[in-house]
């Protein structure tokens, strides 16, 4: 099932008296259930394509459908209505709410939508749970390490039950063995939602966990493989070597 489709995506930022294209007339879709790796060298255009996706910008030309929803045609408060239902972000920054607790930040989107609080508590609950915190739900964020900070803002963003997962560098500020654990704990929560998801990184571990892997470059993308088919071609080349 389709859940994200762009159709000749173009997005410029003006620089003085010029404009620097970010992404050009590209093209893409995203089914439900893929793990999807975005690179890209700095600039390439993967945060443009993410806010585009998030419903967080608009193209200059070009459409975004969500579930087949021309986001073009939508409201504002339309748009936030369908942000909310259908997809979750992480940011690499963790962006929780300092003054609340793990359970009421995981919360708080429920009560956006306008979830009874019993539900909403119940339903934080188990999302902590599934992201390791059970026994954390009454920690404030500077009472958490990186890494835990990271599963609240991934239990926040799966609490709506969204298809697609927006995640912007989610371990850019955590050392190596936390991101790994990070990515392993999003690598579980894919197979066991059926949640998809797109993130941007620069870390490689991350390669062998992608079920799909987009690179980036001047705004188009250059490189749209399956692990499967990376470690074909890597067989391949060895067998060249060998041979
Ligand atoms: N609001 C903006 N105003 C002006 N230029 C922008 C704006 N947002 C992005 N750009 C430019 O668009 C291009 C793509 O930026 P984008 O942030 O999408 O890249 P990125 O691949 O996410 O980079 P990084 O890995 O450094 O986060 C860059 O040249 C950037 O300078």
């Amino acid at each position: 099932m389709t859940v994200v489709k762009l159709q000749g995506i173009s997005r410029a930022f003006p620089l003085g008296n010029n404009t620097v294209t970010a992404l050009d007339k590209l093209d893409l879709t995203l089914d439900k259930g893929e793990f999807v790796v975005l690179r890209g060298a700095s600039g390439s255009g993967k945060s443009t394509l993410l806010n585009l996706i998030g419903a967080m910008d608009a193209p200059d030309e070009g459409e975004v459908f969500i579930h087949g929803q021309a986001l073009s045609l939508l409201s504002d408060k339309a748009k936030s209505q369908l942000r909310s239902r259908y997809i979750g972000f992480i940011f690499q920054a963790f962006n929780l709410i300092p003054v609340l607790t793990a359970l009421e930040n995981v919360q708080y989107p429920l009560s956006l939508q306008k979830v009874p609080d019993r539900e909403a508590k119940a339903r934080a609950e188990k999302a902590l749970a599934q992201v390791g915190l059970a026994d954390f739900v009454d920690r404030r964020p500077n009472q958490l390490s990186g890494g835990q900070m990271q599963r609240v803002a991934i239990a926040r963003a799966l609490v709506t039950n969204p298809d697609i997962i927006l995640a912007d560098e989610p371990t850019a500020n955590l050392d190596s063995e936390t991101s790994k654990q990070i990515m392993d704990l999003l690598g579980t929560l894919n197979r066991e939602t059926g949640v998809t998801f797109l993130f941007a990184t620069h870390h490689d571990f991350v390669l062998s966990r992608a079920s799909r892997i987009l690179e980036l470059k001047d705004g188009h993308i250059v490189r749209d493989e399956q692990p499967q088919n990376l470690q074909l071609v890597e067989e391949v080349h060895l067998g060249e070597k060998l041979g």
